[in-house]
């Protein structure tokens, strides 16, 4: 079932003058399809139950016609109009896009009102950028670049191959996506001015995973769309509005007074409504047939995770010869993309970008297709490509190799198999790319606090509930295993936690849903595998929980990525049990980092072990529910595999006598069992009912007690859910870090004294 509906709109019979008009018939996926506006970035909003796209389609009639297979549907479409959506430049398949049809006619620059950006955006006044561009910036109040961004928007607007190299949340999208949307903007549109041809892809951003994917492409639409123009336009000055590249009539609204107010500019769409870049995601889990589609009708800047890409260029030659005539390659997160099992399918990609001279050609590995090997031999060789690998981990060595360009030698047609052999396939036009590494010592961001709890493992839960409790606010906790995940979740339902999950055996649909979800609710927790430790851009998240420790350095860098981002404060703390401490160690290690500059975290103990009281119940209620519905399950199992057996089963399903074939408990045990359970929520329920006082707190008496809060509660500094402890950030409760003490250092002897 694809994850996507189409509202499917017909225009109901034609009228006696359109009959005259000559029609054609289309199947369902040649019709001119329009894209709804969506309004939310992951493309999924509360309303709209689920879907996560709309299409719609105008001026079709549907006739029914009965053939030997039954009724079939048949599209009736004016022709003129199937060849004006034919020739028309194409829409976008990321959220918060436009999409309009209508013939392609760009007006970029002519008439917009000049963008003063010396006045209004100094520090970004000596970049070469579209005024678009400037405008975009302004209007998202991105007042200075980033350091990366102003080490690489200058150089590969120049021209220059880029690897860079920056901390987590530290802009690296823009700082190679501006210079890509220049281009278009500037370049390519006057290049295809007046031009009716189907867009070629010219530019490919690979990602490692599908919302990443989606938010880069999120993010550079957002570019093209979000300027405004302040001011209002007289009503006696000339008409701006069709300058500005507004879709025309419907967005100019004349404002109370009566004057004509600027609407938002659509900078990416053209003077007839069409985008003037085009940017479409193309990942695993949504519909491939839309995908195909919108493909088909041509993109610009194509957003992909590897392996959804290569099942449709497997396909589909044109697109193949598309991407070997990139203008720009992207690798966003590349060391991810290597582990993320996309490796084959990320390695036969990059195999169509390789100029093929004799020396470089590479023998296709990994099950190639016979006709996508014929496409790759067929490729032509282009000198125009830049090479854009961002991420913010890359090793130092894979660095110097590739300042070097060094090549591994004599490893024709091998498989690479790590990170820096894949780079090192990557066919830099450029002999010298640039490399700008920014990353920060250890990996970590400045704004970053971090923590940690040593604890066994099968007290985890309790420690991750205190923090819960004690710092409210938004909480990313990453756990290794899906299993890990199934085993929190009910957990946290039962112990009244806003808990959602994310893993990679969810629905893509769930997923996107589940990350909205926690993107807008302000106290809440995403249970997360490593799927969501790259690259995700989640506002405000205030707490990354190493529930389970990262498997590497780099994870652990990605992880608390997730906090901290565009110089905003974070806190990550780091759970760590007995068995778990010498992987720390190490991992801290390679960031050349002991463990004891990690500070813990301070827990009041009395506290914790009434949560342990409420984790205790919770276990007994999810383990009894989880055994009812096992039973359920088999029971269901049975009553269906007796029914194809024609067995009639007695009312308590025993099939006979003897214990060991019994089917499952009596209904006297369920209904025993089912009592207990009830019994147990019910004691849980009063349990959270309960305050949680902290030891020496009278609540009666505010004043009295070896803890008295009135002087909290007057300056309302009191903890809601604790009472008797002040509220704080998590960050202002890490213990001192414990220095080991060091041998005082020998002195010189001195003689007596
Ligand atoms: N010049 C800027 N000024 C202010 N904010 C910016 C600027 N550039 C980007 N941002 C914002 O910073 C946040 C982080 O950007 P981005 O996601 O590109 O970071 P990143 O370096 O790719 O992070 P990661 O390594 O985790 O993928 C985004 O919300 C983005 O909108």
């Amino acid at each position: 079932m694809s994850a996507k509906l189409l509202k499917r709109k017909s225009a109901g019979p034609l009228s006696a003058a359109q009959k005259k008009t000559k029609t054609v018939h289309l199947t369902a996926s040649d019709l001119p399809w329009k894209t709804v506006k969506s309004r939310q970035e992951a493309g999924l909003h509360s309303d709209m139950d689920g879907m996560m796209e709309l299409e719609e389609v105008e001026g079709v009639e549907v006739v029914y016609e009965e053939n030997a297979g039954g009724r079939v549907a048949k599209f009736k479409v004016k022709e003129e109009q199937v060849k004006e959506s034919t020739s028309c430049v194409q829409e976008d398949n990321a959220p918060g896009s436009s999409r309009q049809g209508s013939v392609v006619q760009e007006a970029p620059e002519e008439g917009i009102p000049p963008f003063d950006s010396q006045a209004l955006l100094p520090e970004w006044h000596t970049f070469s950028l579209h005024s678009q561009l400037f405008r975009a910036l302004y209007a998202r109040g991105f007042s200075s670049p980033t350091p990366i961004q102003s080490k690489a928007v200058p150089s590969a607007t120049k021209g220059k191959d880029v690897v860079g190299v920056a901390e987590t949340g530290s802009g690296k999208t823009l700082a190679y996506g501006l210079p890509i949307l220049n281009w278009f903007l500037t370049e390519a549109n006057s290049r295809r001015r007046n031009t009716r041809s189907k867009r070629p892809v010219r530019a490919l951003v690979l990602a490692p995973t599908r919302e990443l994917a989606l938010q880069v492409s999120a993010h550079l639409n957002a570019c093209l769309n979000a300027t405004t123009v302040s001011e209002e336009i007289k009503a006696e000055e000339p008409d701006h509005g069709a300058l500005l590249n507004a879709p025309d009539t419907q967005s100019r609204k004349l404002n109370k007074k009566g004057k004509k107010k600027a609407a938002p500019i659509e900078p990416s769409a053209g003077s007839k409504g069409l985008p003037l870049v085009s940017i479409a995601a193309i990942v695993g889990g949504m519909s491939a047939q839309k995908q195909r589609r919108i493909l088909d009708r041509g993109v610009d800047i194509l957003v992909a995770t590897p392996g959804r890409l290569w099942d449709i260029l497997q396909e589909d030659d044109d697109l193949a010869s598309q991407i070997k005539s990139l203008r720009f390659l992207v690798l966003d997160e590349a060391d991810r993309m290597i582990e993320a099992g996309h490796f084959a399918e990320l390695d036969n990609i990059l195999r169509l970008t390789l100029r093929q001279s004799e020396e470089d050609e590479i023998e296709p590995e990994f099950g190639t297709s016979d006709e996508a090997q014929d496409c790759i031999a067929k490729s032509t060789s282009i000198d125009e490509l830049q090479t854009f690998v961002f991420s913010a981990t890359l090793s130092k060595d894979l660095q110097r190799n590739l300042k070097k360009h060094a090549r591994p030698k004599g490893k024709k047609g091998a498989p690479a198999s790590t990170l820096d052999d894949l780079l090192m396939r990557l066919d830099f036009r450029d002999s010298q790319p640039d490399i700008i590494d920014l990353s920060p010592e250890g990996g970590v961001v400045s704004t970053l606090k971090q923590s940690r709890i040593d604890c066994l493992a099968n007290e985890k839960d309790a420690f991750l509930y205190y923090f819960l409790l004690r710092y409210p606010g938004r909480t990313l906790v990453f756990l290794s295993s899906i299993d890990g995940i199934r085993r929190l979740m009910p957990l946290m339902e039962l112990l009244e936690i806003k808990a959602f999950p994310l893993h990679s055996q969810l629905e893509q649909r769930q997923r996107l849903k589940n990350l909205d979800r926690f993107k807008s609710t302000t106290n809440s927790v995403l249970l997360a595998t490593d799927i969501a430790a790259r690259g995700l851009d989640i506002p405000s998240v205030d707490h990354v929980v190493h529930y389970q420790i990262p498997r590497s350095a780099d994870v652990y860098v990605h992880r608390n990525g997730r906090t901290a981002r565009a110089m905003r404060n974070g806190f990550s703390l780091l759970m760590c049990a007995p068995d778990e401490r010498k992987i720390v160690k190490a991992l801290l290690g390679s960031l050349k980092r002991s463990e004891d500059e990690i500070p813990e975290i301070s827990v009041e103990h009395y506290l914790l072990d009434k949560l342990k009281e409420r984790i205790q119940l919770a276990r007994q209620i999810d383990n009894a529910q989880h055994k009812i519905k096992k039973e359920n399950h088999e029971k269901h199992w049975l009553k269906e595999a007796a029914e194809a057996m024609e067995i009639e089963l007695d009312s308590d399903f025993e099939l006979s006598s003897g214990d060991e074939r019994k089917a499952g408990p009596s209904k006297h045990q369920r209904k025993s069992r089912n009592a207990k359970t009830t019994a147990l929520k019910a004691e849980l329920k009063q349990l959270l009912a309960q305050p949680l006082v902290a030891r020496g707190v009278s609540t009666r008496y505010i004043t009295s007690g070896s803890r008295p809060i009135v002087d909290d509660v007057i300056d309302g500094t009191y903890h809601e859910t604790m009472v008797g402890l002040k509220k704080s950030k998590a960050g202002e409760d890490v213990l001192p870090v414990k220095r080991h003490k060091t041998k005082p250092e020998q002195q010189e002897w001195t003689g007596f004294t």
